[in-house]
């Protein structure tokens, strides 16, 4: 269990996360009051849609609207779903400047990205007491098992707070293959994990974390991040449904 602002993260019903997607501050502080006030138990903002480069600005407009709630920082890369291309130099600039903003409680660093980058990217994190969301996104396909799992067990390996992998199903035996290696791994893995398979067809994953092994799961409010999200108030009471006759 990871305690984040009062948040336990791999402790009962899986955390919503809610994303920010604004192209501009505006948007963003827009975005930053409905989250707020839908009562999200964590937010993530996506980076990669912002258009600007003042990321300090972005990031003073959203803390002021969403208080003490923990904040995810990601930049998703296009190579793994993003929207918005980036120098592996400049990735690591821009995640260097929010991690010494002191406005993020945790940073999503991509598993695939040059050793080079990503490592002393974990390091600085671990300096600074942020927490790190070590991801991996396959918006083609589902990998085989073995290779899903040496993925969320490497994220382990090279220092993640929380481990997460986000795949593509293009059959119900690909929701099941993804499933299945999070419970394979819930009890050999000791960080928190975060899996989910993408798309409609994947949607049980979105909602079954509290069974299965996945301690978050992302929601929208408006403009989903990734494809298969569903709205947070749907979200919230199907979890609730589940944690209820889990827990019975
Ligand atoms: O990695 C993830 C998960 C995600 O891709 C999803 O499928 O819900 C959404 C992204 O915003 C987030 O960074």
């Amino acid at each position: 269990m990871l305690k984040i602002k009062g948040i336990e993260i791999g402790e009962g019903r899986p955390k919503i996360c809610l994303p920010i997607t604004g192209k501009n501050l505006t948007e963003i502080e827009q975005q930053s009051r409905v989250i707020n006030e839908k009562q999200a138990d964590l937010v993530e903002w996506r980076v990669d849609f912002y258009h600007d480069h003042d990321i300090q600005s972005a990031l003073e407009v959203i803390r002021k609207q969403i208080g003490d709630r923990p904040l995810i920082f990601t930049f998703r890369t296009v190579r793994e779903g993003g929207q918005r291309d980036i120098t592996d130099q400049d990735y690591l600039s821009i995640n260097e400047k929010a991690m010494m903003s002191g406005l993020i409680d945790l940073v999503d660093i991509e598993l695939k990205l040059p050793v080079v980058i990503r490592n002393p990217l974990i390091a600085k994190a671990k300096q600074q007491g942020i927490a790190t969301i070590i991801s991996n996104h396959d918006f083609g396909k589902t990998p085989a098992q073995e290779e899903m799992i040496n993925r969320l067990k490497e994220a382990e390996l090279i220092g993640a707070s929380i481990a997460k992998l986000a795949v593509m199903p293009n059959n119900s035996t690909d929701v099941l293959s993804l499933l299945s290696v999070t419970n394979k791994l819930k009890d050999i893995i000791k960080i928190p994990l975060v899996t989910m398979s993408m798309g409609g067809f994947g949607v049980m994953t979105r909602l079954s974390g509290e069974i299965f092994g996945s301690s978050m799961t992302f929601g929208t409010v408006g403009q989903a991040s990734a494809p298969g999200q569903i709205d947070h108030e749907t979200l919230s009471t199907v979890l609730d449904v589940i944690h209820e006759n889990v827990t019975k």
